[in-house]
């Protein structure tokens, strides 16, 4: 695929603006006209790891005539708390935050998550643009709007839907990105494969080693692919009212499991397992196909992520999973495959075949 500059347009149905995300390199110039004229500050919400691009974005808006700040928050998810947000809206307050001035998220989906938040509480709701810097925020963390924290109790416990005004994907931040997080972000990936491109894994299985790095030939279509069904999935539904529960298959699961790691887990190592999971429960509750299933696994393992937890922790899973957000009152709901790019919802399962199906991923 060229390296042009894709434009995928994301919204603007249900009352939600439209906005666009823009994959391709060297994108940071379109930052200030997304900004826009009529604004006076902007704050640069980054993760230590990208604490020298975190500064240069910042220098280059001053240079622009904007009166940037740059806030550095801690990686990963130890940024997705209540006391870094907090940290943040101080950090707002003290340099004066308008209704209408920016926050610019850039970093990770720990970090997109946050600042995305950051900006839905703040005077109840300013703009803000994500700058995804892991193939996992590029394809889904930053597009969509699910903006949120953490708690003790569970994953993204608190949070709002606050769309971006825009997402800058550049592709050359995922040169300076730790191998086993490029990875990570491929479960993402993965799970848009299964849910609704299998073209996604057609590419993948075509050369799984060169899938694990951002010099593969495939890296940009892949990318592309996976944010094409985000878009299309969150411009009809928003606010997870129906179809947008899909984009949580694997994650029921994936969640209980990085509550029980507090937090230390990625995301996507998490997303694996519960992969590996929901195919297992599709397979066991008659909905998935044999062949569908195992694909699941083969792929999974090909990129070199994980596909089994602890086997002795199924009762901790299953009591962290009630906080489940697809649960209703006691009813556990999980997204199953009826079939390649099939996703539905499975009800209520009997608790036999939830234990079976953790007893296929049970190491
Ligand atoms: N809002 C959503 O719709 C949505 C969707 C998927 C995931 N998420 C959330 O995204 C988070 C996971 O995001 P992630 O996998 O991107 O990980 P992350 O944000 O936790 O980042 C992983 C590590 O990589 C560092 N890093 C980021 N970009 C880098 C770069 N270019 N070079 C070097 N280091 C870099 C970070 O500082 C961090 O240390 C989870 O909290 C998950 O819940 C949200
Ligand atoms: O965008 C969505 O909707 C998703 O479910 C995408 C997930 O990959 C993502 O991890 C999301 O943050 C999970 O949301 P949650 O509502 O289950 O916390
Ligand atoms: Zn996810």
């Amino acid at each position: 695929m060229s390296e042009a500059v894709t434009r995928i347009r994301v919204g603007g149905s249900a009352g939600s603006e439209p906005y666009e995300v823009l994959v391709g390199r060297q994108l940071l110039g379109e930052l200030g006209g997304l900004i826009g004229d009529r604004v006076k500050r902007v704050a640069v919400i980054h993760p230590e790891a990208l604490a020298d691009t975190g500064e240069a974005l910042r220098a280059d808006l001053a240079e622009q005539g904007f009166e940037a700040v740059a806030i550095q928050v801690p990686n990963a998810e130890e940024a997705k708390t209540a006391e870094v947000a907090a940290y943040c809206w101080k950090a707002l307050g003290q340099s004066g935050f308008t209704r209408t001035d920016v926050v610019v998220g850039v970093g990770g989906g720990s970090t997109t998550d946050l600042a995305g938040f950051v900006a839905a509480t703040w005077l109840r709701g300013v703009r803000w643009i994500a700058i995804p810097t892991t193939v996992l925020a590029m394809v889904d963390a930053a597009v969509g709007g699910k903006t949120g924290i953490n708690t003790a109790e569970g994953k993204n416990l608190v949070g709002a839907f606050h769309p971006p005004a825009g997402v800058l994907c550049d592709l050359a931040a995922l040169d300076s990105l730790p191998a086993h997080d490029y990875v990570s972000g491929l479960a993402e990936v993965i799970k848009a494969g299964f849910i609704a491109d299998p073209v996604i894994l057609d590419l993948i299985e075509s050369d799984p080693e060169a899938a694990r790095t951002p010099a593969g030939p495939h890296t940009a279509e892949l990318i592309e692919r996976s944010i094409r069904v985000k878009a299309d999935v969150v411009s009809s539904d928003l606010k997870e009212s129906g179809l947008r529960e899909i984009l949580n298959y694997g994650h029921t699961l994936a969640h209980a499991i990085e509550k029980n790691e507090r937090y230390k887990w990625r995301h996507g190592a998490a997303v694996s397992v519960g992969l590996h999971f929901a195919a297992e429960l599709g397979r066991l509750a008659g909905r998935l196909d044999d062949a569908t299933a195992d694909r699941h696994r083969t792929v999974l393992e090909s990129v070199g992520l994980p596909l089994h937890y602890r086997h002795d922790q199924w009762p901790k899973l299953l009591e962290n999973m009630k906080v489940d957000k697809k649960s209703r009152g006691d009813l556990l709901r999980f997204i199953v495959l009826d079939g390649l790019a099939k996703p539905t919802v499975l009800e209520g399962p009997d608790p036999a075949v939830l234990l079976a199906a953790y007893g296929e991923v049970a190491e």
